[in-house]
């Protein structure tokens, strides 16, 4: 096979689309990408896994004459969320779908790396096809795994998001947070079950559960400085059996986002703090998890975004827009915490959002963002020899 062409790739996407996979269970998605670099020509290429995350997959193409290595990661997982587009090629798994754009990530991917497969780049490249972004902590797994050793390091690194906020194939990024950092928040109530008619010889935890999700609500309009901002979404919440017993436990799921790491921790703090104030007024005993684990805020380095923007801004064929910081989350930032780099926003215009079960990426976006990267790259490769 050669290069891959923008029909290929669609059809690519709507494979991946079809077939979705939840994070740390993308074996089949593995499978299916392994089959599609295999058909790739390879002799430029060199794949790795990794036993202990068997779904991650690199792929490292030799260059002609290296003096860096630059890598590009994609995430491949999906979301519990069942899909509502009325797609032909809607997802054949119950309950889970590509509702935050990995296919479109992932076929991005697919479509640099057969232009390189064909195409020796000078410097040497490496894909990450990274498991578990939504959660899970994929990248920091794999980085934990000392994946990125020796010729597996990159010396920079990149990854784009689809937004449906921008114009198809238009690319957005900014100097500086491009992401929120998140914490994952688990609290668990427990008071005391009893009969719906006797309130006074239990301890309810629905009507606690309802206050503390009423008073955490609070620490963003009352703790934290408005021009800083943070979210606190509590997503998931479970209490109770049938209508008339009291429930003696109740529990919370959330996330928490900031754009910094200190007001992330400040957030942390207050939520604790928050918990335990109701659970002394309740006489009720609290439990607070919180995990952050490679949610770290995605800063983009300050050289090479300069030159990714330089690059994309300058170039006729290419749509950019500055954007803002955002509150979205991404594992990407543990990657960038160790390895300098950029992500970027690749526009797909639509009226759902992320995470939505209507969500439907227009897919001419995946020419864009595969010629964007390559025009870059080969830039970058070519501007290092132009300044040594
Ligand atoms: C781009 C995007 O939507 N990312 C997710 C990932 C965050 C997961 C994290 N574990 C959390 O929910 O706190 C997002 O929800 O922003």
């Amino acid at each position: 096979m050669a290069v891959l062409t923008e029909n290929e790739l669609i059809e690519i996407r709507r494979h991946l689309h079809q077939n979705p996979e939840l994070a740390l269970k993308e074996f089949d998605t593995h499978r299916y990408l392994l089959e599609v670099i295999g058909k790739l020509n390879q002799k430029y290429l060199e794949l790795k896994t990794i036993p202990e995350l068997p779904t991650a997959l690199l792929v490292r193409v030799i260059g002609s004459e290296p003096t860096k290595t630059i890598g590009y990661r994609t995430d491949i997982d999906a979301l519990p969320v069942t899909e509502q587009t009325g797609l032909a090629y809607a997802s054949k798994n119950p309950g889970v779908m590509h509702a935050c754009g990995h296919d479109l990530h992932m076929t991005v991917a697919l479509g640099i790396l057969s232009y390189y497969s064909e195409y020796q780049p000078l410097d040497n490249l490496i894909f990450f096809f990274q498991p578990a972004e939504e959660s899970e902590n994929g990248g920091k797994l794999a980085y934990e795994q000392k994946v990125f050793t020796d010729k597996w390091r990159p010396d920079e690194i990149y990854a784009l998001h689809v937004t449906p906020d921008l114009q198809a194939g238009t690319i957005g990024c900014r100097l500086g947070t491009l992401f929120a950092g998140t914490t994952e928040v688990n609290i668990d109530l427990i008071g005391k079950g009893g009969h719906a008619a006797y309130p006074q010889e239990a301890n309810d935890m629905v009507v606690a559960a309802a206050q503390l999700i009423n008073q955490i609500q609070t620490i963003v309009s009352r703790s934290i400085n408005p021009i800083e901002g943070g979210v606190i979404t509590i997503g998931r919440m479970s209490a109770g059996t049938i209508r008339n017993v009291i429930a003696g436990k109740a529990h919370l799921e959330g996330t928490i986002r900031g754009l910094t790491q200190k007001m992330i921790l400040k957030i942390d703090e207050r939520i604790k703090q928050v918990a335990a104030g109701i659970a002394t007024s309740f006489n009720a005993e609290v439990k607070v998890e919180l995990n952050q684990g490679g949610y770290l805020p995605v800063e983009n380095d300050p050289i090479l975004t300069e030159q990714f923007i330089n690059y994309v801004s300058k170039n006729p064929d290419l749509n950019y827009v500055e954007t803002e910081p955002a509150m979205t989350g991404e594992d990407f930032g543990y990657l960038l915490s160790k390895i300098p780099g950029t992500m970027c926003w690749l526009g797909v215009e639509d009226d759902s959002q992320l995470h939505s079960a209507a969500f439907t990426p227009k897919e001419a976006a995946i020419k864009a963002g595969v010629e964007a990267f390559i025009g870059f790259f080969n830039n970058r490769m070519e501007q290092k020899r132009r300044t040594k």
